[in-house]
């Protein structure tokens, strides 16, 4: 019997909750200044604490949202962010709890999904998440970056302020951002963390927006820091980045790779297959670009999940495991008309974690036999799977929350 009780935060207790996450990522607790947006960042009946006595030992929270799946679908998600246990209280089963609970309710919501983004990979694959999405982040040196003459020329990019920034941005992302699979809902609670919090500090930052021939279609979020010794030139740190007509995308980069007085721009997570380098007449103008871990997410549903995603041809047979969630467990036959329960022998076995990587494409279920990651109880079950999975292009989330 655990003595750890976790209860539904009331808005009294939100402000606590947060200064329990900030001091277990080493920051100091919220001022009133800050307060006065944070608050609103809170969706009511989401914030859990995990109390061991009188004592708030633990919180985590989540926002409702939902992810695009392969095929077009949109299904119901819980955004889960802001986990934290107080370091004195650690490794005695407080995040289990909170994982379970969470998982509980979010299964009750209706919600087919959970996903998050780990602070460290070890944490939560023993609570049925795995790593589902891959993003890249390019570097690029704007001084050697000469379009070729084929390349996209884009429309036209104006700078706004933050106004017009917050009355724009959430309609092109819901229009336009949300195409590859990955991609998930922005809830209001989230423009408010991450651009409203943004502005009220004053900080700087610099919108740009894109307007193709059907009106605005993509932005950019940045940050310039200019360099420390004198003489030297600023770098652009791209933070948001949301387009999805080819025009817009790359007019986007040829507006970034236009600013005057730019040694450097770095644009974190784009998606892993856009062939930015073959804008360019010296492809060796993008100077990196590091594959990163971007969705880690969780099927809370396992059955509604497979229903829902288009797949590849074939037919596979896997019996999934989910010892925190045991009514997804069971064998599921898997083929281009969909997925059904089924009683039939599976061919592959794997845990809910390792579906949850499977499931957007983004790792081929050979590849994760391989490495001892899923079981192949059929020769060549693995390789079939591959096909099954595959989608056409690659997921991507691309929103850090
Ligand atoms: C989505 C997000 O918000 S990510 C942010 C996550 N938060 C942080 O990183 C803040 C700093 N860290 C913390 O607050 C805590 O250490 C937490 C939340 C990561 C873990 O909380 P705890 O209450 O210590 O975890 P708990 O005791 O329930 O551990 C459950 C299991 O996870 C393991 N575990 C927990 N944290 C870690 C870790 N950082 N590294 C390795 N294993 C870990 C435990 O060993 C235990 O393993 P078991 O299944 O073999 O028994």
């Amino acid at each position: 019997m655990s003595d750890i009780e976790i209860r539904t935060l009331d808005e009294a207790q939100w402000r606590e909750s947060l200064g329990l996450f900030r001091a277990a990522l080493h920051a100091l607790p919220v001022t009133d200044e800050q307060w006065a947006v944070g608050r609103k960042s809170y969706e009511p009946g989401r914030t859990l604490g995990a109390f061991r006595g009188d004592t708030l030992a633990g919180t985590a929270f989540a926002w409702s949202s939902d992810l695009l799946v392969p095929g077009g679908g949109v299904l119901p998600m819980a955004a889960v962010t802001r986990v934290g246990v107080r370091s004195d209280q650690r490794r005695r089963g407080v995040l289990r709890e909170l994982m379970r609970h969470q998982l509980i309710d979010a299964a009750e919501r209706g919600e087919v999904f959970a996903a998050l983004r780990p602070t460290e990979p070890v944490i939560y694959g023993r609570f049925g998440y795995g790593l589902a999405t891959r993003g890249a982040k390019v570097v690029a040196s704007p001084k050697n970056a000469a379009f070729r003459p084929e390349a996209p020329s884009g429309g036209q990019v104006r700078l706004v302020e933050p106004d017009e920034a917050l009355a724009v941005m959430p309609g092109i992302y819901e229009r336009e951002g949300r195409r590859r699979p990955g991609t998930i809902a922005r809830p209001q609670y989230w423009w408010t963390v991450f651009y409203e919090r943004a502005f009220a500090a004053a900080e700087h930052i610099i919108l740009a927006v894109h307007s193709g021939p059907t009106g605005d279609d993509g932005y950019l979020m940045y940050r310039p820091t200019q360099g420390a010794a004198p003489g030297t030139n600023a770098t652009l740190a791209v933070e948001d980045f949301v387009a999805t007509t080819p025009d817009a995308l790359y007019g986007l980069w040829r507006f970034l790779l236009g600013v005057d007085l730019v040694d450097e721009v770095t644009v974190w997570a784009r998606p892993t297959d856009e062939p930015v380098e073959e804008l360019l007449v010296d492809s060796r103008a993008i100077t990196s670009r590091e594959s990163r871990s971007d969705l880690w997410l969780r099927l809370v549903d396992v059955p509604r999940a497979l229903a829902a995603r288009e797949y590849g041809p074939g037919s596979v047979v896997i019996a999934v495991e989910d010892p925190l969630l045991p009514t997804n467990s069971g064998h599921y036959r898997i083929t281009a008309d969909g997925a059904t329960r089924t009683t039939a022998p599976a061919e592959l076995s794997l845990d809910v974690a390792v579906l949850a990587m499977l499931y957007l494409g983004t790792w081929r279920p050979q590849s994760l036999a391989d490495v001892g990651r899923l079981r192949e109880l059929v020769p060549g079950a693995a390789a079939r799977a591959d096909a099954v999975f595959a989608v056409r292009e690659a997921s991507w989330s691309g929103t850090f929350f």
